[in-house]
C-alpha cells in the first residue's frame, strides 16, 4: 500500500480477545468495529447505549475518522448509529465508542466481539474562518431547503 497513513491503535486492559477494528474486503472504505461489551447488551426498540470498541487512537493531525452504520445490522434489525456520523477528533485519546440506537420493532442483544458499526478516516483540510461584511454574489442566492423544486 503506498503513502499509507499511520494510525497507531492501543488496545484497551481487558481486551486482548477483541479483534482490531478491521477491513472485511480489500478496497472496504471501513473498518468493522467489534463490541467491547463485558456483557451482552439488550437494546429494546427506541433505546440507546454507548458501546465501547477497547481500543484507543492516535491518528495524523489532517485525519479525523467517522462512524458509520453498518448497513446490515440497519436493514435487517434497525440498529444504526445515533449520531451518524460520528466524529473521532485526532486529538481524542479517550476510548472509541459506538451510540447505537434501535430503530427496530424488536429487542436486540449486542454481543461482545460483534460487529456494531465501521470506522471510516478521512482527511479534514484545515480551514481559517475569515469574517467579513458581505459576501460574494450567486446564482442559487439564498435559495435552499428545497427551493430547486416542488418536493
Ligand atoms: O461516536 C462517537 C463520537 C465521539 N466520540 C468521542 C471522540 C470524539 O473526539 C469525542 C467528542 O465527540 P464530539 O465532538 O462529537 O462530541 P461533543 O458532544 O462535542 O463532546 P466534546 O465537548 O468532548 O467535544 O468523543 C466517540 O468515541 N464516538
Ligand atoms: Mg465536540
Amino acid at each position: 500500500m503506498f503513502n499509507a497513513f499511520e494510525v497507531r491503535i492501543k488496545r484497551l486492559p481487558g481486551n486482548e480477545d477483541i479483534p482490531l477494528p478491521q477491513k472485511m474486503s480489500q478496497l472496504a472504505s471501513g473498518f468493522d468495529l467489534y463490541a467491547a461489551v463485558t456483557e451482552p447488551v439488550t437494546l429494546e426498540p427506541g433505546a440507546r447505549a454507548l458501546i465501547p470498541t477497547g481500543f484507543a487512537l492516535a491518528m495524523p493531525d489532517e485525519l479525523e475518522a467517522q462512524i458509520r452504520p453498518r448497513s446490515g445490522l440497519a436493514f435487517k434489525h434497525g440498529i444504526t448509529s445515533l449520531n451518524s456520523p460520528g466524529t473521532i477528533d485526532a486529538d481524542y485519546r479517550g476510548e472509541v465508542k459506538v451510540l447505537l440506537i434501535n430503530h427496530g420493532q424488536e429487542p436486540f442483544i449486542i454481543e461482545r466481539k460483534e460487529r456494531i458499526a465501521q470506522m471510516v478516516f478521512q482527511l479534514v483540510p484545515q480551514i481559517r474562518l475569515t469574517e467579513v461584511e458581505e459576501l460574494d454574489d450567486t446564482v442559487r442566492g439564498a435559495g435552499g431547503f428545497g427551493h430547486t423544486g416542488t418536493k
